[in-house]
């Protein structure tokens, strides 16, 4: 049932054809709060084609409307008001949540067409920053609203495990690096080879040479430079996966820079075929002065290829092997102009992708007003920072719910829920500071307060016992109960809006409001009192938890049923 049509249909008769649905329903605004309607229809637009006041414009179309169709329309003003009819809405919202369950809000406007995401994407032999953590929980929050969308997402993570760096972390390891060590504490010991190597090649720029002739070596594929690489390289990624299963993220391809080694001689043939690269002290590059960007380094004098290099062969690779629908790049606003940069070579070059390549950057993040990043030789914070959420998330629950059986599973699932739900509630391009107690509050805007909702509802249902709860027929007229069954009716629009704007916040702002309006509900109303109406209250609050918890698996929290 929907009803913006119901009152676009009603419109257009009263106005005579004088508009088009399209323009009605153009107009067509939300009044802020249930008591000014539940659709308003402006006038004063109206007024220089009509010839006549707004307020008189408002009377007559109220005096035409069949007003059977509504509860009541209501002139204010300027405005018409229009009130829907309580119990045939609450049943058809009933209905269309409680049959679909799960699935409600899924649509197929995606056709299941491929889209890449390039996400987290962290460098080998250098922790895991702030924001590959947001650049994980965006991306992922994103295959799963791209998924309810009929999309085909391809989570990749594009590890930056190549370059000239790791000819300078072979020549620090072989130089003053010891296996045990490395062993022992990875990440750790390998950022503090690097930073030596940086502090000694001022006085030693012999070593730089080392290094280049070992970048050389690895990409020639020499086998003792092949085996460290691979080793920083495993032992990195296996303190990266940590943090992936803590946040619940997994990854469909692995697909580094390395992995496009092997491309590049191609992407250098098709630049000099097209006569792209022109020569610049040495180096090779690609004018890009007609974008207005600066030229794109490609080739170095030595030969060395380029992070854009290897992103082109990137580009290249997912046109081909994915046809892609769209081309996602989940990656920080400082690299904006590198990926206008990369964009337009690609356009340049004439590869498909260049059209539907889009940038999808975020803001920074500090937490507690601290800047996580990568200081010489410190250790991964972020790992410490879900600890310390999951902590605290344990201590609040022993409070509040000292009897809850499984109490660790739970704390886990709050403390990391905290810390993902406080990143996505932010519209991804603000900067944003974390402050984790905040973050954990089980009232206010956070995830604990929407799983805290959502266990909420589990209980209330818990306590029914055995009332048998239909799909159908749950008339629910109580004007308490409004907002939220008006929540529920808009769920797939929001997951039609943040696919289009690729914006998980609007499904957390979503999840906030549903709640938010749901515990009105719960105070005002005693829902378990044994009446007529009882299974219908329950088809309310069954609805809720359903919605709830689906909006949060969109954003990759979970939803204990108690806690
Ligand atoms: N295709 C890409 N360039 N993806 C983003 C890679 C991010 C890069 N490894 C960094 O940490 O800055």
């Amino acid at each position: 049932m929907d009803y913006k049509q119901k009152v676009t249909a009603a419109l257009v008769k009263a106005l005579d054809g004088q508009l088009t649905a399209e323009e009605i329903a153009s107009k067509l605004e939300r009044p802020k709060t249930s008591d000014k309607g539940d659709l308003a229809f402006p006038t004063f637009t109206l007024a220089k084609v009509l010839h006549r006041a707004p307020q008189q414009i408002a009377q007559d179309l109220a005096d035409k409307l069949a007003t059977t169709d509504f509860e009541k329309v209501e002139v204010v003003g300027p405005y018409l008001n229009f009130f829907f009819d309580k119990s045939t809405y609450s049943e058809a919202t009933l209905e269309t949540v409680l049959t679909a369950g799960a699935s409600y809000g899924q649509n197929e406007d995606g056709e299941g067409g491929n889209v890449p995401i390039d996400m987290s994407s962290p460098n080998i032999a250098k922790p895991m920053s702030m924001g590959h953590l947001r650049s994980t929980v965006i991306g992922n929050s994103i295959a799963e609203i791209l998924t309810k969308n009929g999309y085909h997402p391809i989570k990749d993570n594009h590890l930056g495990d190549w370059g000239t760096q790791f000819g300078k972390l072979i020549t620090a390891y072989k130089l003053w690096g010891n296996e045990a060590d490395v062993k022992a504490d990875p990440i750790n010991k390998l950022v503090e080879y690097y930073v030596r190597f940086h502090k000694e090649d001022v006085d030693k720029p012999e070593l730089d040479d080392t290094a280049r002739e070992w970048f050389k070596k690895l990409e020639d594929g020499d086998e003792e430079a092949h085996h460290l690489w691979e080793w920083f390289r495993e032992a990195s990624l296996q303190e990266f996966n940590d943090v992936y299963k803590e946040l619940g993220v997994k990854f469909d391809t692995y697909n580094g820079e390395a992995f496009y080694n092997d491309k590049l001689a191609e992407v250098v043939q098709i630049l000099k075929d097209k006569h792209l690269l022109v020569e610049s002290q040495g180096a090779q590059v690609v004018d890009l002065s007609k974008y207005d960007l600066n030229p794109a380094l490609i080739l170095k004098s030595d030969g060395a290829s380029l992070y854009i290099t290897r992103d082109i062969a990137t580009a290249l690779y997912r046109d081909r092997t994915y046809a892609p629908a769209k081309n996602l790049y989940v990656v920080g606003s400082e690299q904006t102009y590198y990926f206008k940069q990369l964009k337009a070579v690609l356009k340049e070059m004439g590869v498909k992708s260049a059209d539907n390549l889009q940038h999808v950057p975020f803001g920074l993040i500090t937490v507690d007003g601290k800047k996580l990043s990568t200081r010489s030789g410190r250790i991964i914070l972020l790992a410490k920072v879900l600890e310390e959420s999951v902590k605290l998330a344990g201590e609040e629950i022993n409070e509040k719910n000292p009897d809850l059986k499984n109490r660790q599973v739970v704390a886990q699932q709050v403390g990391v829920g905290a810390i993902v739900f406080g990143d996505l509630k932010n519209e991804r391009t603000n900067n944003i500071d974390f402050v984790l107690a905040d973050q954990l509050k089980f009232e206010g805007e956070t995830g604990p307060y929407v799983q805290y909702s959502h266990a909420r509802a589990e209980s209330i249902l818990r306590k029914a016992g055995d009332v048998e709860v239909a799909a159908t027929g749950n008339q629910v007229a109580d004007p308490e109960a409004w907002d939220t069954i008006k929540a529920l009716a808009d769920f797939p629009a929001i997951v039609k809006m943040a696919c289009d704007e690729l914006e998980p916040s609007v499904v957390a702002k979503y999840a906030i409001r549903l709640a938010k309006t749901f515990n009105k509900y719960y105070a005002h109303s005693k829902i378990l009192t044994k009446d007529a109406d009882l299974p219908a209250r329950l088809a309310l609050v069954k609805a809720v938890s359903t919605v709830l918890k689906e909006s949060l698996r969109l954003l990759g929290v979970q939803a204990p049923d108690e806690m």
